[in-house]
């Protein structure tokens, strides 16, 4: 599903932002980081105080705009899947030492 909606992404990039929300994202970059920001921001409202399914609604919004940044930003997903893989077997607690 993410690597559909990264070529969603990476098509729509390029539309009319009139009709296209990625446009409109990709059209001004500083706006897509403020966004992911801002949907970050309502998902761990959502995961404190509401119910499972906004919580669900609010992390796709959080996919989706991460995807979309990353697309802008020439990012693609198998290169962060790339380093989370790297990534694997090492304890989260150690992690930062091997960076
Ligand atoms: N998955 C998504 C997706 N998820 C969320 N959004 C949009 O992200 C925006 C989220 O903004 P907010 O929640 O802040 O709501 P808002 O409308 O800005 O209004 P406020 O709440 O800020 O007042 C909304 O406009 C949603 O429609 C998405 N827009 C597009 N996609 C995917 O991208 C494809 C291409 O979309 P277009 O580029 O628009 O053709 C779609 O077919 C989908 O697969």
């Amino acid at each position: 599903m993410l690597d559909r909606l990264e070529a969603t992404i990476r098509q729509r990039m390029t539309a009319d932002p009139a009709t296209s929300y990625t446009a409109k994202l990709a059209a001004d970059p500083a706006f897509a980081a403020r966004k992911l920001g801002e949907e970050a921001v309502e998902l761990v409202v959502a995961s404190l105080a509401q119910d499972r399914s906004v919580v669900v609604k609010e992390a796709a919004d959080v996919l989706f705009h991460l995807v979309a940044l990353l697309a802008i930003k020439d990012v693609p997903l198998s290169e962060v899947a790339a380093e989370l893989t790297r990534r694997e077997g090492v304890s989260g607690l150690d992690e930062k030492a091997s960076r």
